[in-house]
């Protein structure tokens, strides 16, 4: 950072954050800028346009609608508009209205024609302007603000200064300058960039708009077209750069989103309550969460699956099983159809029934649809023979004749009505229907590994599991084919099965995704091998592949320890390389049972004594352990006075501590970390390599320390 500026009174030391102690009083009136004071000149230009941002929610307000809407529903429908733009204009006291500013060398656009003249661009949440139509800052998605978080020493970008601001709540209390194109200043690393990254965690996750990093910013403007996967280590920011990417998109692709429409989908519950505040804070209201389960639920799921029964029935095999069986329904026609209109009777022999329904087997269309269609082709061939006698039947005939009773007892003789839950029933339910639907796809062993031990007799009385919803949605979308959206994003997709990424792909066939994901994270027994595998079963194999190795959230000690474990979960995998410069701390801790002379001491007690020493430290404190481990260790935080909350629950500077079960951890963050128990959480799942990858979750969620306490001995992949 040199001292060449634009910026007549920019002091000397060219890395230093420039400051100011003590808050201004930003919302009051702010005389005229000491011209020698840069920090003081910032600051201005925030009080002015916050000014003028409440001079836009003011026009808004003052809107009068009564004139312009001629019926109550369009005057509802703008009025919704108007207060949701109302809403979008608030200023928010502890958000900054601009975090950057861009001084570029020439004039956008204006071909860096010599002599063009540079311009000054603030970057914030969102656009303001003043009473002219001036932007006073500028959208963070605006091809203008690129450079922001792009240009570097190498690439300049035609930037000559970029400055980012620091701020002290909601006042603006420092600055960082780089001179990008004065080839005298070093490249250096931004602190205010750093400070942010180490700044304490409580309450939901938060949008990273100012500190967004090149090669996430790559992968957060990539264009609407094309389905992005996103393999990243712990803490690399792919949730974080999969939520700013869709605010991007609905920035940059607005209308036709609005039409199509995004979906988040996570994990679980606590998950989506946890990052459900960051696109808000965006300004963009308007996108779903869901869980894949929430996507698939057409029964009630009451039950669940042994591993070997979840892999079959999540297998892309069973999408063959379901479509045989749906097909099977159609039956040959054996007979004529005759239609009677008036005095005449008019023939449609069976031979000719055959090809139409042969035609549209072919067609391989929905089957909903065929049936739907079935009807007009035989009215069809109806009209044609009355053509041939000489009369001229019009549409409306048509429709008679497709409505007429011969036909429609036809169709449902050779097209009957399907209920996909039905289906999937009598599929688990009757091992010799199963055997002719999967003959050749499923293996005997297969088969009888689905088959239901008692079976259900009716869809309401059946034990419906995760799986089988699925099935029942492929099922669905045989008969009928599924909504497809604008955007999907998809968060922790490692964990899917390919029936899973099938039921996803079919939501955005005629859009694309943001697939994120760490193979190393995979904690279901099907869980994704390669992402290649798993983009063919989404329906998206064009789709590229990146990878984010710089991690935001694990101090170094600590990625370190847990990346012992990557060779035997994810052989090939490149470990995190932690950014934070904060070390963190890292404790193994013995846990020593029965300490004291009390025999009955089961040591969760000192379990307890860990999370209380963190909670002396400032944010938020988790304490993960194995799910059995749980209700042990819930009794002995109460027994020590200490109340907690549950994951996805909000932290507030009162409630800090969260009780985390392992199979609840994924993709949360807490600044302290107690992890108890490993062997346990390894202990906890079916196979080894599931509890080593469930370890590595649980040890990879602190973001400034880690205390691990055992009694037991730990397992020797960490060693
Ligand atoms: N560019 C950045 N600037 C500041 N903080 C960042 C940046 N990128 C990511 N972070 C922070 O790092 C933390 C981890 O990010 P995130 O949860 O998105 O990672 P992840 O790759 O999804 O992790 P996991 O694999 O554990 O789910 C979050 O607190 C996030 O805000």
């Amino acid at each position: 950072m040199s001292s060449q500026s634009a910026d007549p009174a920019r002091p000397d030391d060219p890395k230093a954050v420039h400051a100011v102690s003590g808050p201004a009083d930003l919302a009051g009136p702010v005389g005229p800028a000491d011209p020698t004071d840069p920090l003081a000149r910032e600051r201005a230009h925030l009080s002015s346009s916050r000014t003028a941002l409440r001079t836009m929610r003011e026009d808004v307000e003052s809107l009068d609608i009564r004139d312009v809407t001629a019926n109550w529903v369009n005057a509802e429908a703008l009025q919704h508009q108007i207060s949701e733009r109302i809403k979008a204009l608030a200023d928010l006291s502890d958000t900054p209205l601009f975090f950057g500013r861009l001084d570029y060398l020439h004039a956008p656009g204006a071909e860096q024609a010599e002599g063009a003249e540079g311009e000054r661009f603030y970057i914030g949440r969102r656009h303001v302007h003043d009473a002219a139509g001036d932007p006073m800052v500028i959208d963070w998605r605006a091809p203008v603000s690129q450079p922001f978080y792009r240009a570097s020493k190498r690439d300049p970008m035609d930037i000559g200064l970029r400055r980012r601001f620091g701020y002290t709540g909601g006042d603006l209390t420092a600055y960082e300058d780089e001179h990008l194109s004065d080839p005298a200043e070093a490249a250096t690393t931004s602190k205010l960039l750093q400070q942010e990254i180490e700044r304490p965690r409580v309450g939901p996750m938060r949008d990273i708009v100012a500190t967004i990093q090149p090669e996430q910013d790559e992968i957060v403007r990539s264009g609407l077209a094309g389905t992005v996967c996103v393999q990243g280590g712990p803490g690399t920011g792919k949730t974080a750069v999969g939520l700013h990417r869709v605010a991007y998109l609905l920035y940059a692709f607005r209308e036709r989103l609005a039409r199509t429409g995004t979906l988040v989908i996570g994990p679980n519950r606590s998950f989506l309550h946890y990052i459900e505040q960051v696109l808000p804070a965006l300004g963009e209201l308007e996108v779903k969460q869901a869980t894949v389960d929430d996507l698939v639920a057409h029964v009630e799921v009451r039950g669940t699956d042994d591993a070997a029964a979840a892999v079959v029935k999540g297998d892309a095999r069973m999408a063959e099983v379901l479509r045989h069986a749906m097909r099977s329904h159609v039956t040959m026609p054996t007979e004529q159809v005759v239609v009677v209109r008036g005095s005449r009777r008019w023939r449609v022999p069976a031979y000719e029934l055959e090809d139409i329904v042969r035609e549209l087997l072919e067609r391989d269309m929905r089957y909903g649809a065929a049936r739907e269609a079935l009807p007009q082709r035989i009215a069809h061939a109806v009209l044609v023979q009355m053509e041939r006698s000489g009369e001229a039947p019009d549409d409306r005939v048509q429709d008679a004749v497709a409505r007429n009773s011969a036909v429609k007892a036809a169709v449902k003789e050779i097209w009957p009505p399907v209920d996909p839950a039905k289906l999937v029933l009598r599929l688990l339910a009757d091992a010799d229907y199963l055997a002719v639907h999967a003959d050749g796809v499923l293996t005997d062993d297969e088969q009888k590994t689905i088959l239901w031990a008692r079976p259900a007799r009716s869809v309401k009385s059946a034990k419906w599991s995760a799986a089988d919803a699925v099935l029942i949605d492929e099922a669905t979308d045989l008969v009928q084919r599924t909504h497809s959206l604008g955007h999907v994003v998809l968060d922790e997709a490692q964990d899917l099965s390919p029936m899973q990424y099938r039921a996803v792909g079919r939501r955005c066939t005629t859009g694309s995704a943001t697939v994120l994901g760490d193979l190393a994270q995979g904690t279901t027994p099907w869980a994704t091998r390669s992402w290649e595998e798993a983009l063919a079963h989404l329906g998206k194999g064009d789709a590229v592949v990146e990878e984010l190795t710089a991690g935001f959230r694990v101090p170094t000690d600590v990625i370190t320890y847990a990346s012992r474990l990557l060779p035997h979960i994810a052989p090939g995998l490149a470990p995190v390389a932690s950014v934070r410069e904060n070390p963190g701390f890292f404790e193994l801790r013995t846990i020593t049972p029965g300490t004291g002379g009390d025999e009955g001491d089961d040591g969760n007690a000192q379990v307890v004594a860990a999370c209380e020493e963190l909670l002396r430290q400032e944010g938020s404190v988790g304490l993960i352990a194995a799910d059995a481990r749980v209700p042990a260790l819930t009794e002995a935080l109460s027994a020590a006075g200490i109340a907690h909350l549950d994951p996805g629950e909000e932290t507030t500077p009162e409630r800090r501590l969260t009780l985390v079960p392992a199979s609840l951890a994924k993709g949360l963050e807490y600044d302290y970390v107690v992890l108890d128990e490993p062997r346990a959480v390894v202990d906890g799942e079916p196979d080894e390599r599931t509890g080593l990858r469930r370890l590595y979750v649980a040890l990879t969620r602190a973001v400034s320390g880690l205390i691990v306490t055992h009694a037991a001995g730990l397992p020797p992949q960490l060693a």
